[in-house]
């Protein structure tokens, strides 16, 4: 390996774009993976990423630098796997014949069990699980917008060189390595318990969040799983502003004590949305599995259960089956409560 190590990115749409981007505009040697007609888009449209800070970089992608092609990850020194969770096996089963052994690929995704179903197709890797805390939008064809705050996380490893980190730390994106991945996981998904919610509602994050309504059904799905995280002695990291436990105590708070004390939490860009949202939209199958699914999970594991996030993948499976229609916090309030 040189002192610029290939970073493949496989599964390149809003995260992987957008991290692309930002490590190419840092001077990074990235080759992103993904379908041909995001190909087929950079072969005539700049590759833009830009964040609320600020940044704003623009670049025309040079030949292979966005590929269909999965043999691409064979030059890899370290991939960062982005596709939604429900694609994580058929882009292992892709991977797996063409790269390097000891290579690390880290699961840049949401939920807490997508490096787990990695590992036992790429046996030859060091799968390490990862954490992408920010929002990404898509605004317009190519251009890819970083709208919250927050810090890259990955499990430690001594795979991931200095070379690489320091690749991060220029690209101003830096990786924090956490030794308690599963604590980062599920405090991320503490926070993603709002993406069925969210996509529920119709409304982009800083509407939604902006009514009581909405963040008591948020606060009602969070206390739930904390309590679950409480029995199975699983504890949390600070991933916001407050302790993850005293999140649903904030939700609840009348609206306009919320947006005096929570002003972080909706600085948000008003054009973003949740992931879960675009699924929906775009009719592809959501990742509510992998996220409340994972939280109905720890309660059949701990022999309880867990009505509030089983009642969520519901109506996003009703969603999915092509029933979408646009809840208002108060209709969704009452069905949560089994009213
Ligand atoms: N968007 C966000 O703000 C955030 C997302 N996340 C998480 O990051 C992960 C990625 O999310 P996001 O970037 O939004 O997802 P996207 O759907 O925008 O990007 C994934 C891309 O990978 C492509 N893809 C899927 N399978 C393959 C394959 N086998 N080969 C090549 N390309 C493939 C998809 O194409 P196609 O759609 O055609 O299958 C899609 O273009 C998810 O787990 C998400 O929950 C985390 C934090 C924030
Ligand atoms: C950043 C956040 C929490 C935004 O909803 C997200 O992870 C998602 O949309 O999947």
């Amino acid at each position: 390996m040189t002192d610029s190590p290939r970073i493949v990115i496989f599964g390149a749409g809003s995260v992987g774009c957008y991290l692309g981007g930002r490590l190419l505009a840092a001077g990074a040697n990235v080759v992103m993976v993904g379908r041909p007609k995001m190909e087929a888009l950079f072969a005539s449209t700049p590759l833009r990423v830009s964040d609320y800070l600020g940044v704003d970089h623009e670049r025309s992608l040079t030949s292979g630098q966005y590929t269909s092609d999965p043999g691409a990850v064979a030059e890899a020194d370290l991939v960062l796997l982005t596709v939604k969770s429900a694609a994580t096996e058929e882009a292992g089963q892709q991977m797996a014949p063409h790269l390097k052994p000891g290579v690390p690929v880290i699961s840049l995704q949401n939920g807490i069990s997508n490096a787990e179903r990695l590992e036992p197709l790429l046996p030859d890797q060091v799968v390490l699980a990862g954490m992408v805390p920010f929002n990404v939008l898509q605004k317009t064809p190519g251009h890819f917008h970083h709208g919250t705050e927050g810090q890259l996380m990955a499990a430690h490893s001594n795979t991931l060189t200095p070379a690489m980190l320091d690749t991060f730390a220029r690209s101003g994106l830096p990786l924090t390595l956490q030794h308690n991945m599963t604590s980062v996981l599920w405090s991320k998904l503490l926070l993603n318990l709002n993406n069925p919610i969210n996509a529920l509602s119709g409304k982009p994050l800083r509407d939604e969040l902006s009514q009581r309504s909405y963040r008591l059904c948020l606060a009602m799905a969070q206390r739930e799983t904390l309590q679950l995280l409480n029995k199975a002695r699983i504890r949390t990291v600070k991933l916001a502003a407050v302790p993850m436990p005293v999140i649903p105590m904030l939700m609840s708070l009348p609206d306009w004590l919320f947006r005096r004390l929570a002003q972080a939490m909706l600085a948000i860009d008003p054009l973003a949305r949740s992931s879960m949202w675009e699924d929906l939209q775009a009719g592809r199958r959501t990742e509510v599995d992998w996220i409340n699914g994972e939280v109905v999970h720890l309660a059949e594991r701990l022999g309880r259960s867990a009505p509030v996030n089983q009642q969520l993948v519901s109506l996003i499976r009703d969603a999915e089956a092509g029933k979408i229609e646009s809840w208002t916090g108060q209709a969704l309030l009452e069905t949560l409560k089994g009213k």
